[in-house]
């Protein structure tokens, strides 16, 4: 948890001035609106005095009644622009903030997004960004109500030095009082936004696992543990509340009482002749108006704190690395040249990549090419680095050692985004996006034609399910809505909407419905005919489509060749095979069970 020790603060307020930084003119505006209105507010007892003065003197009270008018109206005007100004200043913080760090976010790095948990991150963007709200405004707050409470001291100076010490002395009590109970409103919020961000990601990880923990009977288990976060949250923010709670009793009571102390002492020398009684009314009324710049001080400090420790959580964002968007060498020609055209489409070169710097190489010197036709499956046991082979031909992962080549050329020389332009991506778990069904077969190539939609909709066979519709292909989609063969068909169109150089394919483990299994099947055999597939092999018939298969085992190459040359010459994917053979017979049993 970060100290609140003075020495910590001022790096930290910094941060949260970094935000408020590029709206200085708009913030000076504001200061001195609140000055101004500050200057009525102060004036409002020396006229009433002035008032009470020509009342004594039997002179007309219309001037000194009009200027107390002229004050409420002007000081009204002022604060609307005031309050109208920094509100939106305000809210143009919290955007300036909430689009850098979702900007961040998806250009991101995958690995480290994916380190930290969802809802987590969601909460920065969510509830931090939303406390800069308050501490925008809080710096102009703090300076305008310490120029009032000085003014208004200096004014009461001005009428009684006398009364001012008295009323100096209750002041001084309070404000050490509060100086010594705000820190630990500080530290409370502070760990109060720790304990939200946490809950985010607990609850976000367990939505996402909805169906695993209903399943599991762990409803209440792990409900209890996205409860004991809140519980946390509420704990640390009750504390603050009630710190809070007794700073502004502390704060009332004490210019209360040194209101009746001042009222006993100012009528006792009003009684000696050392007073005017009009002086001590307004005396009176400045004693009373200085609740208002305390508790502002008071309200400012406990929002600016807030917004320090919200800024320091929103400044983590900005660690979070980002993909590079310009080539690390020289950029390529954006179309590949004749001479190109010949070799492999995607070549690895001795790559050998690990998640950390402690972790071990989850590949290890793989060498290998993807002809620009024809499908390559790629197969091993669990762990034996396939999904990560993947992450690096898409680029989610840099190679420790060793070169990617698109076309030829070194993956360096290209951008993240020209690499992905020319692959296409069917996940195994496959997501739906947010959207229509539209949105989502369009998602990779947002200009596609409805025409275009329509033919790849016939050829993963789901064209009389969206007609069937009432909204067609404007549906609304959510993941819940549609099945996984379904979800895996909608990504399969998607990845044919358009004809990229090379089709990645993580296939679905689990057993697929027979359309699904059809559709998958034509798509690859079409789209090897006219470019390079590669499949994550889980079923046997797509080993068998396969015009060449390579073999993975922790993290190497292990072998490479025909379904016939392999069968006959390595042992571990004889028993892949195997294993694939019993898993596809269970299949053939489950459709054929009554
Ligand atoms: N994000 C990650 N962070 C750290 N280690 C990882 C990560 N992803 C994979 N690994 C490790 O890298 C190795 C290779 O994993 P990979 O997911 O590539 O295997 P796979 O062949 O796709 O397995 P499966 O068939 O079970 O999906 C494994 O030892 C795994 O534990």
């Amino acid at each position: 948890m970060p100290s609140s020790a003075p020495a910590a603060v001022l790096p930290r307020l910094r941060l949260l001035l970094s935000f408020l930084a590029p709206h200085r003119a708009t913030m000076l505006l504001g200061l001195v609106l609140g000055l101004a209105a500050n200057a009525a507010g102060l004036a409002t007892p020396m006229v009433t005095k002035w008032v009470l003065d020509t009342l004594g003197a039997g002179e007309s009270m219309a001037r000194p009644i009009g200027a107390l008018l002229a004050l409420v109206v002007v000081g009204a005007a002022i604060t609307l622009w005031q309050w109208r100004l920094l509100g939106t200043l305000a809210e143009r913080i919290v955007l300036d903030a909430r689009t850098a760090m979702i900007t961040r976010y998806f250009r991101a790095r995958l690995a480290e997004l994916q380190r930290r948990p969802g809802g987590e991150l969601v909460t920065r963007v969510t509830s931090d960004a939303a406390l800069l709200h308050q501490a925008s405004g809080s710096i102009v707050g703090l300076v305008n109500s310490a120029i009032a409470l000085l003014g208004t001291l200096v004014l009461m100076g001005v009428l009684d030095l006398f009364l001012l010490g008295c009323t100096l002395a209750a002041v001084a009590v309070v404000a050490a009082i509060m100086g010594a109970l705000l820190p630990s409103i500080g530290k409370a919020t502070t760990a109060a936004q720790e304990s939200v961000g946490r809950l985010g990601g607990t609850l976000e990880g367990a939505l996402r696992a909805i169906r695993t923990v209903k399943a599991s009977r762990a409803e209440t288990r792990l409900g209890a543990l996205v409860v004991a976060e809140a519980r946390d949250a509420a704990a640390h923010s009750v504390r603050a509340a009630r710190t809070a709670a007794s700073v502004w009793t502390i704060a009332w009571t004490g210019i209360q009482l040194a209101v009746i102390v001042i009222l006993g002492i100012g009528a006792w020398r009003a009684q000696r002749d050392l007073l005017e009684i009009s002086s001590l009314i307004a005396f009176l009324l400045y004693t009373f108006q200085l609740m208002g710049p305390i508790s502002e001080l008071t309200q400012n400090v406990t929002a600016l704190q807030a917004g320090i420790a919200a800024a320091g959580r929103i400044r983590e964002v900005d660690a979070i690395g980002v993909e590079a968007t310009a080539p690390v060498t020289a950029p390529v020609p954006a179309h590949r040249t004749a001479a190109d055209a010949g070799g492999p489409i995607l070549a690895l070169r001795d790559v050998t990549a690990r998640y950390g710097p402690d972790a071990p190489p989850a590949v290890r010197g793989v060498t290998l090419e993807i002809p620009r036709r024809g499908h390559t499956a790629i197969v091993g046991p669990s762990g034996a680095g396939k999904t990560t082979l993947f992450s690096l031909v898409l680029r989610f992962l840099e190679p420790e050692h060793g070169q990617l080549l698109l076309d030829g050329r070194p993956y360096d020389s290209y951008t993240h985004d020209q690499v992905r332009a020319r692959l296409a991506y069917v996940e195994q778990e496959t997501p739906v996006v947010p959207g229509t069904i539209r949105d989502n077969l369009r998602f990779a190539h947002p200009d596609a034609t409805d025409a275009e939609i329509r033919e790849v909709l016939r050829a993963v066979r789901l064209d009389d399910k969206v007609d069937s519709l009432p909204d067609g292909l404007d549906t609304p989609l959510a993941s819940t809505e549609v099945s996984g063969g379904q979800r895996q068909r909608i990504a399969l169109a998607r990845a044919m909407l358009r004809t990229p150089d090379v089709l990645l394919l993580d296939e679905a483990t689990a057993q697929l419905d027979g359309l699904t299994e059809a559709a998958l099947h034509e798509c690859i055999r079409q789209r090897a005919a006219a470019g390079a597939v590669v499949t994550i092999a889980h079923r046997l018939s797509t080993v068998l489509d396969a015009d060449r298969i390579v073999v993975l085992e922790e993290g190497r190459i292990r072998a490479r060749g025909t379904h016939a040359e392999l069968l006959a010459g390595d042992d571990l994917y004889r028993r892949l095979v195997q294993a694939l053979r019993i898993a596809a017979e269970q299949d053939v049993a489950t459709a054929a069970a009554p």
